[in-house]
């Protein structure tokens, strides 16, 4: 009987994947999940071995294992403006923010000694926050401003201290609405009280291949354009807003064009 059960589901399995594309994106994500957390599972270890502990390095070995996820999902990363990265020392990334998929297109440029800021609720995600955890992500509370503001003030002089880099969401949370939420003022302080330079990473719009809400996980291309970068140096805590805002200005232009998207004057975005 359970012979007979088993044939059954491996005949529906490649049925349902050929005719139901809400079966594909619940596969799709839950495959991704466990696929991660696998991965995590096997860099611990490794993580531990090389580095002992927490520590910045650790992202390179996240960073070598995830670079082939993006073939498993039939996802292509079409990477420009390398050059802009060709920056000594520390510096602040800042990238928008779609999906836990961003991690693909971070890993495929993630420079050396480069690490994030995540929401706390992250380190607690099992073996991918152990992971996360030991690449020394710094994790912050969204709910607790002076607290998050404190643990990013400790992370501009541990930037400089020992030169790391940080990639911050300044959307402060996912996002798909087809273009940029405000920016929060947190990357900007960080920047500005390091005095390093602002790096912005724009990736294109996911809604050609990921559609959360249609329940839809296709093939598809993923844009990333490194901007030049932007220097903080000599600027300080009165000039965030105004460094905020020029900087969105820049990747909201750069989003659109990369993802074929069209700003009507007051409209929605359209293809
Ligand atoms: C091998 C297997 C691998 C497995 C796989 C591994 C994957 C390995 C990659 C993982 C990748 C993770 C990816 C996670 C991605 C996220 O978790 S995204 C969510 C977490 N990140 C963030 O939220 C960062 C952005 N947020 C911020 O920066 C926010 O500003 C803060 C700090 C949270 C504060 O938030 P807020 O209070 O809501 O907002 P905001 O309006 O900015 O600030 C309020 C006031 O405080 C001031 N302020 C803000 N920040 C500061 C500051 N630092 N100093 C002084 N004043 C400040 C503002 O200026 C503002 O004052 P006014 O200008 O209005 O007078
Ligand atoms: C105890 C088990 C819990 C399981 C949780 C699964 C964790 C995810 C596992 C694998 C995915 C790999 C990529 C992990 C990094 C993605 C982090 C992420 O995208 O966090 C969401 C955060 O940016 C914004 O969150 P909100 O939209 O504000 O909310």
């Amino acid at each position: 009987m359970d012979v007979v059960w088993m044939l059954l589901l491996l005949l529906l399995f490649p049925l349902l994947m050929w005719t139901s594309s809400t079966f594909v994106f619940y596969f799709k994500k839950f495959f991704y999940v466990a696929w991660m957390m696998f991965l995590a599972i096997v860099g611990i270890p490794i993580c531990l071995l090389k580095s002992g502990g927490r520590d910045v390095e650790n992202m390179r070995i996240i960073r070598s294992m995830v670079r082939h996820v993006k073939y498993l999902f039939g996802l292509r990363i079409e990477v420009s403006g390398w050059e802009h990265l060709q920056t000594e020392g520390p510096y602040v990334i800042i990238s928008n923010h779609q999906s836990s998929l961003d991690v693909l297109g971070m890993m495929e440029i993630l420079p050396d000694r480069c690490t994030t800021i995540a929401k706390k609720e992250l380190v607690y995600a099992g073996t991918v926050g152990l992971i996360c955890w030991l690449a020394g992500i710094v994790f912050i509370n969204r709910k607790k401003t002076s607290d998050a503001k404190s643990v990013m003030a400790d992370a501009a002089k541990t930037m400089l201290d020992e030169q790391i880099r940080l990639w911050v969401f300044p959307e402060g949370t996912r996002n798909q609405n087809g273009d940029l939420l405000p920016f929060k003022k947190g990357a900007f302080h960080l920047a500005v009280q390091a005095q390093v330079p602002i790096i912005p990473v724009v990736f294109s719009s996911y809604s050609s291949f990921y559609l959360r809400k249609e329940k839809q996980f296709k093939s598809g291309v993923i844009r990333l354009r490194i901007l030049p970068k932007i220097e903080t140096k000599g600027l300080t805590s009165d000039e965030v807003s105004c460094l905020s805002d020029q900087s969105h200005s820049l990747m909201r232009t750069a989003f659109l064009e990369i993802s074929g998207l069209v700003a009507k004057s007051n409209g929605p975005l359209k293809h």
